[in-house]
């Protein structure tokens, strides 16, 4: 039988029409709008994509979005003082600045520079340290959308191994923490570059999530039968995205798998939208 598919578009849906009513209600009551603020540096046209639709969705639920587009020279200092900036203005609840930053930025050094309680990616090492000790402030966007699907598919975690394909800090480190956390409960092993047999690994999992930016990475002979395959690769090859598992192979052997397109990307963006009522919450009760 082939694989069921797990539709992202329309669980990323059910996730927003309920971060519209939460958001109305929130505006009712207060009189504030959550507002996310995005910084994109450069002419990236993927990022211009990504930028785009995120303005698009806030729009939609009714939550405020500011784009700030700076040209590619801008200096690590003027990128910094516009997140200082953005920091200290009031009406801004989330800050998200568009990666990847051109090469001569220090990426690091401005996601730090965050404040925390505004830092709607999770990136900052602050978050990261609450998220890894069960205790969240914001998840990051990617991982907590692959939770959400999975939930929402009924699929369970607990006791099952997870194989993460993928160590990176926005994607697979945070994608095995959640699966590893107390009430996800999964035995999680992550694989990566310097992983000797990771066919023999992945063909272990109950549930494999490939992260590693290889487009079609995931051959059929790495799943095992019945296992559900979360595809988070986004890659543009010759002008079409192709995730980082070989799809049609794995339709014949997984038992639910996530498109590409049309999987944990339009999740990723529902849950900056969360994220940002989050913030706007909590900011307005902090005053
Ligand atoms: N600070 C920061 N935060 C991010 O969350 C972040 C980032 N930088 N840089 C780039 C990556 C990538 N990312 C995507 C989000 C949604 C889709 C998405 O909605 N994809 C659609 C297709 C979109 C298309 O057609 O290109 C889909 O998969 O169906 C894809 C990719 C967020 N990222």
């Amino acid at each position: 039988m082939p694989a069921s598919i797990i539709d992202g578009r329309k669980i990323s849906a059910a996730v927003r029409e309920q971060i519209s009513k939460d958001t109305a209600d929130f505006v009712a009551a207060t009189g504030v709008t959550p507002h996310l603020a995005a910084v994109l540096v450069g002419d990236d046209p993927a990022s211009q994509v990504y930028v785009r639709n995120k303005e698009r969705a806030c729009e939609k639920c009714g939550l405020k979005s500011t784009l700030h587009r700076l040209p590619s020279e801008t200096t690590q200092q003027q990128l910094a003082e516009l997140v200082q900036q953005l920091n200290a203005d009031e009406s801004v609840h989330g800050i998200l600045v568009q990666l990847p930053l051109p090469e001569h930025l220090d990426a690091t050094q401005i996601l730090d520079a965050i404040i925390p309680a505004k830092d709607v990616d999770g990136f900052h090492p602050e978050n990261v340290g609450l998220m890894s000790q069960g205790r969240p402030r914001f998840l990051p966007c990617t991982p907590h959308g692959v939770m959400k699907m999975l939930e929402h598919e009924g699929i369970k975690t607990s006791g099952r191994h997870a194989v993460v394909i993928g160590r990176s800090d926005i994607v697979g480190k945070p994608m095995a923490a959640l699966l590893v956390q107390k009430g996800a409960d999964a035995t999680v092993t992550i694989c990566h570059s310097r992983t000797s047999d990771i066919s023999a690994i992945a063909r272990q999992a109950d549930i494999l999530v490939a992260a590693v930016g290889i487009p079609e990475f995931v051959k059929g002979d790495m799943i095992k039968p019945g296992a559900v395959v979360i595809d988070v690769g986004i890659n543009r090859v010759d002008d079409k995205l192709v995730g980082d598992v070989d799809y049609s192979a794995a339709c014949e052997v997984a038992s639910a798998i996530t498109p590409v397109p049309g999987g944990v990307g339009p999740m990723t963006i529902a849950m900056l939208l969360q994220n940002t009522l989050h913030a706007a919450k909590h900011q307005a009760s902090a005053l």
